[in-house]
């Protein structure tokens, strides 16, 4: 797990490493800079390029004029500097940056209080003005300036973090902040990066590794951290000789309507590929012949709106409910009947969702580390309505603990929120998996992996990144336009046999 750590945490590293490593504050703003530089270059190899390197005065400055330096030794010649000089505080890694700076045949202009902006042609801006020091929405000049430049059509490449963007907390509504085409981060994406609400100010990050102490990152236990692969390579498990299908569980999946069907198949057949021994659908009579044609593998109980079931509790390992279940009277008796006598965590989704919203005194009969997984809508269906995706976030920790369960809030980095107060966030799936049923597959998953007795933090996490990581295998190789949730399904057993390897 990549540790994602606040702006004062940053700040603790940084000075953390500054005093416990071999390197000096300095040196430490020469490697960030010289990491940022790798990245630009690469990526914008024309030295002739015109480049206006926009400069405060603190620390992210003092990275845009080391950057300005080692642009010019990398043989870049429209270099321009500009610098905000609207307080007369300067930082001491600035200072010595500029007086290196000052040495060669750069132009460096001030910008001063309360003056008009000049004229802007570069073809690139580069943002150094402010980083993780930002401590209030910009205002006055900064704001002038950050309208200023946000109105121009050159690209735009971060330093670290927009200036103007909080790295964590909440956001005021429209602050003023420079939209960056491409932001290099350094260390770890920002928490706000990994938040919907950052779409309109960031278009894509990057981050370069500047060496902070992992020792120290580590020692932090911050709340919130980075799935990756190696992460999900250390949860799978192989399977075994001698195994046999007993091993492996026995799933139900409580879905579809007559009309919906497609929802009950999808999550079933995903459970299935997933790898549970059985897979067992409790369907509407009306779909016995489309799951018996689609997937034979999966056998069925069939239910009639108006009778009573008596379902056999005990012969399940894990339990999925909800994705296309309808919210009648035998969807409610069935959540009820489940929430009564199963006695392992469950899977719910949609439906049970919207019907655990409408009977919140059911939420209090979550076995313990049952598994949520709401979409936005979902959630604040279930949890209230919410203004910001940090707010979000924290309501749902605060739930997660005070009831004891797991919630996976569905997004493009979909958060997993353990009743320890952990956030995870997952780095696979891509918008071409934005097609209706995607979470369908990622209930079967999920309940999949407990029926295989993974516990159900790890089949959240190793469940939530092997669903994006098939998406992503499917849809970026060629760029794919969508990928359908059939094709995840079919794309597991191929994903996890990576892992594996
Ligand atoms: N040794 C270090 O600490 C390192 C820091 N690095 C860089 O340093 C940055 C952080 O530097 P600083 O802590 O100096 O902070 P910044 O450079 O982000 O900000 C400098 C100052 O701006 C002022 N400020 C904050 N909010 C403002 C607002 N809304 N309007 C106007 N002024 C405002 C504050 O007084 C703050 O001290 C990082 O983002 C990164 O770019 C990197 O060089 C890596 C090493
Ligand atoms: N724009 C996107 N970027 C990345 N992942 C996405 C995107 N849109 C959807 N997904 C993935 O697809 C799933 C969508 O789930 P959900 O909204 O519940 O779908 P549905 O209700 O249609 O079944 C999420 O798990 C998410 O990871
Ligand atoms: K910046």
């Amino acid at each position: 797990m990549l540790p994602l750590l606040t702006a004062q945490q940053i700040r603790e590293a940084d000075a953390y490493t500054i005093s416990n490593e071999p390197v000096s504050s300095i040196d430490l703003m020469e490697r960030a800079s010289k990491a940022f530089v790798g990245w630009f270059v690469n990526h914008y190899p024309d030295r002739k390029e015109s480049i206006a390197v926009y400069c405060g005065s603190g620390n992210n400055g003092g990275d845009g004029l080391a950057i300005s330096r080692m642009l010019f030794e990398h043989g870049y010649t429209q270099l321009d500097v500009k610098i905000a000089s609207y307080s007369n505080r300067s930082t001491a890694d600035f200072d010595t940056n500029l007086a290196r700076l000052i040495q060669l045949a750069i132009p460096i202009t001030a910008l001063l209080p309360g003056e008009d902006l000049l004229q802007e042609n570069a073809a690139i801006i580069i943002d150094a003005l402010l980083g993780t020091g930002l401590n209030k929405a910009l205002s006055g000049d900064y704001e002038k300036l950050a309208k200023f430049i946000n109105g121009l059509s050159a690209g735009k490449v971060a330093v670290d973090i927009p200036t103007g963007f909080f790295a964590d907390g909440e956001m005021p509504v429209d602050a003023p902040v420079i939209k960056a085409d491409v932001v290099i981060s350094f260390q770890q994406p920002k928490i706000n990066f990994l938040l919907p609400d950052s779409a309109k100010y960031v278009d894509c990050w990057q981050t370069v590794n500047i060496g902070l102490s992992e020792t120290f990152t580590n020692s932090l236990d911050s709340p919130y951290q980075f799935l990756e692969e190696k992460d999900a390579r250390a949860l799978i498990k192989p399977r075994h000789h001698f195994s046999n299908k007993g091993t492996y569980g026995h799933a139900f999946i409580i879905a579809g309507e007559a009309e919906t069907m497609g929802a009950a198949l999808l999550s079933s057949s995903a459970c299935l590929y997933a790898g549970a021994g059985l897979t067992t659908a409790c369907i509407p009579q009306a779909g016995l012949f489309a799951l018996n044609s689609s997937h034979p593998e999966i056998m069925a109980v069939l239910r009639q709106d108006d009778e009573q079931l008596n379902i056999e509790w005990d012969k399940y390992t894990a339990v999925g409910i909800g994705p296309g279940l309808g919210k009648k009277a035998i969807a409610l008796q069935l959540l009820s009947d489940v929430l009564e006598r199963f006695c392992n965590p469950i899977v719910a989704d949609a439906d049970a969702l919207n019907l655990l919203a409408e009977n919140p005194i059911l939420l209090k009969k979550l076995p313990a580390e049952s598994i949520l997984t709401p979409h936005m809508k979902e959630f604040d269906r279930l949890f209230g309505e919410h203004n910001n995706w940090w707010q979000r976030m924290q309501t749902a920790r605060v739930k997660a603990a005070e009831l004891g369960i797991n919630i996976v809030l569905k997004n493009d980095y979909t958060l997993i929120i353990t009743p320890h107060g952990k956030v995870y966030f997952n780095s696979t799936s891509n918008p071409a998996m934005a097609t209706g049923g995607m979470g369908d597959v990622l209930t079967g998953i999920i309940t999949s992996l407990i029926a295989q007795k993974y516990q159900p933090e790890e089949a959240c996490l190793l469940g939530v990144y092997i669903h994006g990581k098939a998406g992503d295998e499917l849809a970026l190789p060629d760029r794919a336009y969508v990928v359908t949730p059939t094709q995840i399904a079919n794309r597991l057993p191929a994903t996890m046999a990576k892992l594996l390897a």
